[in-house]
């Protein structure tokens, strides 16, 4: 039985191609997360030097794990493109990286001659925000919005956040947490009303304090959105220094995603409503919402999109004539494959100009998974819209014409190239700028101009950042058709593919180990790109094989549905055929096969223990859904216990007994009293989404079973587990862990 302890592992006979010492898989995982990832590009205005070349700043953002100091830094670095407005005719970096520090939003103005931050500093020990706004070398404005006390915290997340400069250049537009009135105690005596609140109380004369409020629950919008309840739109003036928060909206709708409308005359905004209850809404681009507009010179609100779907990423064309946003259907599979919409600001008029897919055509397009286009997505004539977004196993760049609708891959490298993965970081004046990466090779910096509308050109990529390939790591992507027996009768002839990451050059003789990840969601994917962990087994001697059973994005709307009343059985089944068809290529060690997964892959992790009893020989598992019956009280996304189990989701009824019976009988917990493997549960303390319940509920089934389990407990962190220290903990603990029982 398991002590609970990890035994230092010794070199096993079996083992000795894979590395066993903790000290130098430490050291590996330090040296490949040294690797930064790209998160932002701006792309600056066109300047004219003195000697006639035009050129254009790119200004970027980069993050990148700092495991001495325990923390993801964020740095940015600057480049200089000259250009003929058609090719880039030189490029290169413009100095070194800076490292940022305290600043929560940042955005140039339109004409480049300003920058608005709204940074965090202490003051006298007490975090507060200030709004700055920047010319030239001087600070102009630096603003204390704590002070202001118009609004709580500024939001910095994608799903809400913004901060967009007025076209006009006199505006700043925001999004901050509604005001919420001081709450004080039934008891507090008068004469210690409102202490630490000097500032309110010289400058109002008045203390705005509320008594009895204090233990009022206040919703939030869920997994890693708990600090945010009721966002209001804030406006700086700035030549006034005066910042007002927009009243007029909807009582019943939460507002994010603003930019300011053709003209500043108003503001156009995506509301989520939030009756009769808040839903969470991290990775949940299914939420009923519509784009609102409010008119600042009327005081009216506009609903301009119908309201009974599910809209995001607002983009303006450079025309200022149309809107472009993605739509889904409200409920429903948490990612679904989205329509391209298009509204006429003019017309007023709204078209679909890219609609769902079913199932992929000829041309290979398999419709648009994506719940967040770049901040620039318009092509300079307003008549293309670029986004990346998977396609398969690979994230592609992709061009469509709003005229017709047809849409085409801007993939030109990959005759030359085996770029696994693509991101459009922005785009401005037909000025692409992408980064792109593979499993064996960490993200690098692009740029390359949009050819024109009736062109037949390749697009022509110069690099501005690039990375060197790890020339030991070998990837291909595997493509499995179900065995007729598994097939899916309502959907049937659904294919789906794996990802398989190797060491490259293995010896005739060594059978390598097998980690077996299947992704959560269900409805996310795995593509071919950058993967930390991934790399880090690689380089041990380990075998990764990612699978995107049925009912993944990427592969047509069709695959999404024919797991929904599935799961636990089709998306287990795909995984161990994927698994079982590469055991049968025989560079596999089939005594040593492990399985991992977060989330909902950490369900199937604990489905493939429990059904294939002895089959893996280790499991880890993030959070895992365990039980969905029980779940389905205390998650954030009651919805998709509901939905996923095959049944409809309504706010206002609750499941019967033989919906709560089927919760129970297709999750994991049902299987528990066959499991053989150990089993090492990661969990988050703050976990709104699988609350850390779950994974207690195993714990407790496989302790009272005597099968070995440990548990390791991140406090501070949430669903994901990506605080650097725990996302580093949990890979050393999860490889030692299979390591040890491989060797049982
Ligand atoms: C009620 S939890 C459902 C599983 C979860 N789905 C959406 O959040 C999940 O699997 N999440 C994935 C990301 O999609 C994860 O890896 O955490």
């Amino acid at each position: 039985i398991h002590t609970g302890r990890v035994e230092h592992v010794k070199p096993h006979e079996h083992m000795s191609c894979v590395m066993s010492s903790p000290g130098e898989i430490a050291r590996v995982y330090k040296e490949l997360s040294l690797y930064p990832s790209l998160s932002r590009a701006d792309v600056g205005p066109v300047i004219t030097s003195q000697y006639g070349g035009k050129y254009s700043n790119i200004y970027t953002e980069w993050s990148q794990r700092d495991l001495e100091r325990n923390e993801n830094v964020k740095f940015c670095r600057q480049y200089i493109v000259f250009h003929d407005d058609k090719s880039v005719v030189y490029s290169g970096a413009s100095g070194n990286c800076t490292e940022i520090k305290g600043e929560v939003l940042s955005k140039d103005s339109p004409s480049g001659d300003m920058k608005a931050v709204v940074r965090e500093s202490s003051v006298k020990g007490e975090d507060k925000q200030f709004l700055e706004v920047w010319s030239k070398n001087i600070k102009m404005k630096s603003i204390n919005l704590s002070a202001l006390k118009k609004h709580g915290k500024v939001y910095d997340d994608a799903q809400f956040g913004c901060l967009v400069w007025s076209h006009s250049e006199t505006h700043l537009l925001y999004v901050a947490e509604k005001k919420r009135p001081k709450a004080e105690s039934f008891f507090q005596s008068p004469e210690l009303s409102g202490v630490g609140d000097e500032e309110d109380t010289i400058r109002t004369g008045k203390k705005d304090t509320v008594k009895g409020e204090q233990f009022v629950f206040h919703e939030d919008w869920g997994e890693a959105l708990g600090d945010k309840s009721c966002p209001v739109l804030c406006i700086l003036d700035i030549e006034g220094d005066f910042v007002s928060v927009l009243d007029g909206l909807p009582d019943d709708i939460s507002p994010g995603q603003a930019f300011w409308a053709p003209g500043d005359t108003g503001v156009v905004f995506i509301g989520w409503w939030h009756e009769p209850f808040r839903l969470g809404l991290k990775y949940c681009p299914n939420r009923r919402s519509a784009l609102f507009y409010m008119d600042l010179t009327g005081g009216k609100c506009e609903q301009l999109s119908s309201g009974k779907t599910s809209v995001c990423s607002p983009r303006l064309s450079p025309d200022q004539c149309r809107i472009a946003y993605l739509e889904c259907s409200v409920y429903g599979p948490h990612m679904q494959c989205s329509k391209l919409c298009m509204y006429d600001w003019y017309t007023k008029k709204t078209s679909v100009v890219v609609d769902v897919i079913k199932r992929p055509g000829k041309d290979g397009f398999t419709g648009i998974y994506s719940s967040q286009l770049s901040p620039q997505c318009w092509s300079a004539d307003s008549q293309r819209i670029i986004f990346a977004c998977p396609q398969r196993s690979r994230k592609d760049l992709l061009m469509v014409d709003i005229n017709t609708g047809r849409c085409i891959q801007q993939r030109f490298l990959i005759s030359e190239s085996d770029i696994g993965s693509w991101c459009l970081l922005n785009i401005e004046r037909d000025l692409m700028v992408v980064s792109c990466s593979s499993p064996n090779c960490p993200p690098s910096l692009w740029v390359g101009f949009l050819p024109g509308i009736d062109s037949q050109e390749n697009v022509d990529w110069v690099t501005l950042e690039d990375s060197e390939k790890l020339q030991d790591v070998d990837w291909q992507i595997l493509t499995f058709t179900p065995p007729s027996e598994d097939d899916n009768s309502q959907y049937s002839n659904l294919e789906f593919d794996a990802l398989l990451i190797k060491p490259k050059e293995v010896k005739d003789e060594v059978k390598l180990p097998l980690i077996v990840t299947p992704h959560g969601g269900p409805h996310s994917v795995i593509v071919a790109e950058w993967l930390l962990s991934s790399a880090v087994l690689c380089r041990m001697g380990f075998a990764v094989l990612l699978v995107n059973y049925r009912g993944s994005i990427g592969y047509g709307e069709d695959s999404i549905y024919s797991l929904l009343g599935n799961v636990g059985t089709q998306d287990v089944k795909d995984v161990q055929f994927a698994v079982e068809s590469v055991l049968k290529s025989g560079s596999i060690d089939e005594q040593k096969v492990a399985v991992s997964g977060g989330s909902h892959g950490g369900f199937l992790a604990c489905h493939l223990i429990g059904q294939y009893p002895g089959f893996y020989k280790a499991c880890v598992a993030r959070n895992p859904v365990i039980n969905m019956a029980s779940m389905i009280g205390s998650t954030d996304i009651p919805d998709w216990c509901m939905v996923e189990a095959g049944f409809v989701f309504n706010t206002d009824c609750l499941p019967d007994a033989a919906e709560w019976e089927k919760m129970l009988n297709i999750s994991p917990i049902k299987y528990v009293s066959q499991v053989k493997t150990p089993v090492l549960l990661t969990i988050g303390e703050d976990d709104k989404r699988v609350p850390n319940k779950q994974g207690i509920e195993y714990y407790k089934a496989l302790k009272a079973r005597q099968i070995p389990v440990r548990l390791l407990w991140y406090p501070g962190n949430n669903h994901s587990l990506s605080k650097v220290d725990a996302e580093s903990d949990g890979f050393m603990n999860m490889v030692l862990w299979m390591i040890q029982h491989f060797s049982d």
